[in-house]
């Protein structure tokens, strides 16, 4: 079927779906590597691969034939290059059919008709222990729950399914405590467990400053949709990890704005 005519080309509807459809797919690529080394490289990847049709156009066949190498080599090379990009899409893409993790649909398929609420999670308590451990530099990682499953990350420590309190947190992080290494996960209101091992993010863009503690928390956020804040023992800065993003050296009210803003909305991503 035919759309409209562009001089000697007759462009027809599919050719506009599929244009659309790889402009979509470009600006996607675009959108996960924007701001990384990676993206110069997918910005140059393009530029030859645009060179290549305009040589194949013009027929200079030894041109064609070398760029056409070069791309297929640079294919291989481009799976190893973003292969912590390729892995971060898999999972988003993973993460959004993931329907039996998500929490907004078993909150619908498990609603009770009673119309109980399930609990949200109080950020007061959990905001002022990041205060107060930064404060005292004493390290924290907590992981709040958005909407998808964190129980194969709360098997991994101590599950503890208490009521959130300040002294409770504050008890779980002091350097007496035998709990006090790894994350707590809090979800539906509840501190779940404490001491969870979290994935380490392999992010080779991290400020060497950074050490384990970041990168479990952007791991965290890389492999699901929680929100995870670090407390730095050495610096007592706070840090926040949203979506395999680290906004690193947050002031109280800006971190307690982004989980606000973050936790609050509605739909994950
Ligand atoms: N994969 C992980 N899962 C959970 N907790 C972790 C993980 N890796 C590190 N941690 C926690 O982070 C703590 C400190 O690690 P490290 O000193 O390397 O972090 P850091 O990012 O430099 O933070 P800090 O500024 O507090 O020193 C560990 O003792 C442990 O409690």
């Amino acid at each position: 079927m035919l759309a409209f005519r562009l001089g000697f080309l007759d462009i027809g509807w599919l050719d506009l779906l599929d244009i659309g459809l790889v402009a979509l797919l470009i600006y996607q690529i675009y959108n996960l590597v924007r701001g990384s080394v990676a993206s110069r490289v997918f910005v140059g990847y393009l530029l030859v691969y645009l060179a290549y049709l305009v040589v194949k156009a013009l027929g200079l066949n030894l041109m064609t034939t070398i760029l056409e190498y070069f791309i297929s080599v640079g294919a291989l090379a481009l799976i190893i290059i973003f292969q912590h990009e390729i892995r971060r899409f898999l999972l988003l893409i993973g993460k959004s059919t993931n329907l039996s993790s998500n929490r907004w649909l078993r909150r619908w398929l498990l609603r009770d008709f009673n119309g109980t609420e399930e609990s949200t999670t109080s950020l007061k308590p959990i905001l002022e222990t990041c205060k107060t451990l930064g404060a005292e530099f004493s390290g924290g990682l907590l992981v709040l729950q958005k909407n998808d499953d964190l129980e194969k990350f709360a098997a991994s420590g101590e599950v503890i399914d208490a009521d959130i309190s300040k002294p409770l947190l504050l008890a779980i992080f002091s350097q007496y405590s035998p709990l006090h290494d790894g994350a707590v996960i809090i979800s539906d209101g509840r501190i779940r467990a404490a001491r969870c091992i979290l994935p380490v993010s392999e992010d080779d863009e991290l400020p060497p400053s950074l050490g384990f503690r970041h990168r479990a928390a952007l791991g965290m956020s890389e492999a699901t949709d929680a929100a995870v804040i670090a407390v730095s023992e050495e610096s007592g800065r706070l840090s926040l990890a949203l979506n395999g993003e680290l906004f690193t050296n947050l002031s109280q009210l800006e971190l307690e704005n982004q989980l606000e803003k973050y936790l609050r909305e509605p739909k994950n991503r």
